[in-house]
């Protein structure tokens, strides 16, 4: 395996007719972590990895893959391993057969087949038809193909998807170790709590445009430390000596405030230093689904509308 160089995108824009479904996105992956490519339905992601993978012409901007275009590498397979959510694989053939004629296309030696059927746990059924495989079945063939180039980038849209919670661990299990080894992996979902458990870093796009390009770390810190709920009888003059830079107050009642930019510690000890009595205090934590929720809500494709005359 070369060193990789990781992802790079610059100002990728992707227009269909009027629709803008791409638009202007930077943003780079680095090698020797899990990147999780996460966005509600329809923001682009599927769009943006045909692009990183030269299987769509950006209409503005470019990408790098391990520091070339794409389509400039003279053995991609070898560079970067791709899972896409259309795939063509013949029905009739074995899973071993397909992943054995893509192998002799690609120069590969027929012995890496068996080394991805192991990895991927096909080995049970490679020698099965690939019509009858189960969608989580076929998310591992998938990858099998992926990895059969031992490739430094590896490129996955989805790949969670079908496959049941061994199947899950598995798979991020996997995407660790492959990181680890100093690839580059980027992974797309629409699912923020599994690839808070995935991914150490995180590019949220909705609507094409890049929402959040943050740790991990930083949005499971951000979305945990969100409020603190207080309720004391003076909550007004609580609320005067609360306030200071970075520190938000709310009033939600007479007696109630929530406030932001400190905790529930520093809130407790300034009321005890001002004597102020207190009668809850509350840590409000946003879940990380929430976070995303509110992050990506204005750029959800097709919302809710609530039925007319509905009961509340
Ligand atoms: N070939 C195409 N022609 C016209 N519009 C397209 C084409 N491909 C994608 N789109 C539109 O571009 C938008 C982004 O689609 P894309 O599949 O990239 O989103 P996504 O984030 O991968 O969504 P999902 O999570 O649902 O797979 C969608 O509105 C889609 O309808």
């Amino acid at each position: 395996m070369t060193r990789p160089h990781g992802i790079e995108a610059v100002e990728l824009t992707k227009r269909y007719g009027d629709r803008t479904v791409v638009h202007d996105l930077t943003f780079s992956v680095r090698p020797g972590s899990v990147t999780g490519f996460l966005g509600p339905n329809g923001a682009g992601k599927s769009t943006t990895m045909r692009l990183l993978l030269g299987l769509d012409a950006p209409t503005r901007g470019h990408s790098t893959v391990g520091g070339r275009p794409y389509p400039d590498h003279p053995a991609p397979l070898t560079e970067v391993g791709a899972l896409l959510e259309a795939r063509s694989i013949h029905p009739g053939r074995t899973a071993r057969n397909h992943l054995l004629a893509l192998a002799h296309t690609h120069g590969i030696p027929p012995s890496r087949v068996e080394e991805v059927i192991g990895m991927t746990g096909l080995t049970e059924v490679a020698g099965r038809r690939v019509k009858g495989f189960s969608l989580g079945m076929g998310q591992r063939l998938g990858i099998a193909a992926a990895l059969l180039g031992d490739p430094a980038t590896l490129i996955l849209d989805e790949p969670v998807n079908g496959l049941d919670p061994d199947g899950v661990l598995w798979i991020r299990t996997l995407l660790k170790s492959l990181a680890a080894e100093g690839r580059t992996v980027l992974v797309s979902s629409h699912l923020m709590s599994e690839m808070a458990l995935t991914a150490d870093h995180l590019v949220i796009i909705g609507r094409g445009r890049l929402l959040a390009d943050t740790t991990v770390e930083a949005f499971v810190r951000d979305a945990g430390a969100s409020a603190v709920k207080v309720v004391s009888p003076e909550a007004a003059s609580l609320a005067g000596v609360l306030g200071g830079p970075g520190v938000e107050v709310e009033r939600t009642g007479p007696d109630g405030l929530l406030v932001r930019g400190t905790d529930s510690r520093s809130i407790g000890r300034t009321a005890a230093t001002h004597c102020i009595p207190l009668f809850e205090l509350t840590p409000v934590t946003a879940s990380l689904e929430q976070a995303f929720m509110d992050l990506t809500h204005e750029a959800v494709e097709y919302q809710a509308v609530p039925l007319e005359g509905a009961a509340a």
